[in-house]
């Protein structure tokens, strides 16, 4: 299974059990057929299909497809309903299919019991809400951290990062540029959470819900997250699994 990011991709070697093995590697390595090498290095033989979630660049999906050839190769894409989602988009296949598949594996998670609020801290942050019906209410996108401290960079010239510190401090003020603009990013990370649980506490039929958290900047949000929280950083791929089972790939 592959999950091909905006800033990196998300390799899993699965069998009909679950996950045997899980990976993170570059669009370098992925584009180049990484992969393969990959699996024969956990002893592991060349899978029977792969099952791949895109967003990113098409010139990646198009060298995955070039190693990928002697091997059946699945592309993951959006639909208006599958596994008891139904999608909230009036032209659902513009939903990204990454966020098609943490929804999926949201409803597998909660089997009806309880609605869930997914927060994806990836390139881009985004927010989605899913209905205890497994009715996907719509949801937000932000410039993750790194983007949005780089488009600031990238259009600010008096602008610049000189301290050691890579991440901001949400909960801090900053007397310096450099921890202005970090811990302005991360303090917007956090206050886009903050207000989707604002939103979350006005839904009727939303007392009992769970917080998905999941991406690669999952660690810095934790110390916004409610006690509902469960952290899932390879929700996608969970998703992945989901999308196989219901389209019974073997
Ligand atoms: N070791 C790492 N390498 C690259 N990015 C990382 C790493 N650790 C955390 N990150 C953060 O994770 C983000 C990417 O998260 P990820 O969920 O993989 O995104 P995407 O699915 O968009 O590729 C990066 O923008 C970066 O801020
Ligand atoms: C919002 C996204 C860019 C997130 O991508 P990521 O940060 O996970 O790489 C991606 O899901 C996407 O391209 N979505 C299409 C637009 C939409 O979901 O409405």
């Amino acid at each position: 299974m592959i999950d091909s990011g905006n800033s990196r991709s998300k390799v899993a070697l699965a069998d009909h059990q679950g996950i045997l093995v899980s990976d993170i590697m570059s669009s370098e390595q992925l584009a180049a057929g990484d992969v393969l090498s990959w699996c024969q290095s956990h002893d592991y033989a060349i899978p029977s299909y792969v099952l791949a979630s895109h967003v990113s660049q098409p010139q990646t999906r198009t060298a995955i497809s070039r190693w990928a050839q002697p091997l059946t190769i699945h592309w993951a894409s959006t639909h208006a309903q599958q596994a008891g989602v139904t999608n909230a988009y009036q032209q659902w296949q513009t939903l990204g299919c990454d966020r098609w598949l943490t929804l999926l594996a949201a409803q597998q998670r909660s089997q009806g019991r309880f609605p869930s609020l997914i927060v994806d801290t990836g390139t881009a942050l985004t927010i989605d809400w899913l209905d205890s019906h497994g009715q996907h209410l719509g949801g937000w996108i932000i410039p993750g951290f790194e983007l949005m401290r780089d488009a600031v960079l990238a259009r600010a010239p008096g602008v610049f990062i000189d301290s050691d510190s890579s991440r901001g401090r949400a909960t801090a003020p900053a007397s310096n540029t450099s921890d202005g603009l970090l811990n302005g990013c991360q303090a917007a990370q956090s206050g886009v959470v903050r207000q989707a649980l604002a939103v979350t506490a006005e839904l009727p039929a939303w007392q009992h819900f769970r917080v998905l958290l999941c991406g690669g900047n999952h660690q810095e949000l934790l110390a916004v997250m409610p006690d509902n929280t469960d952290v899932v950083p390879d929700l996608v791929i969970h998703g992945l699994q989901v999308y196989a089972e219901d389209l019974r790939l073997r």
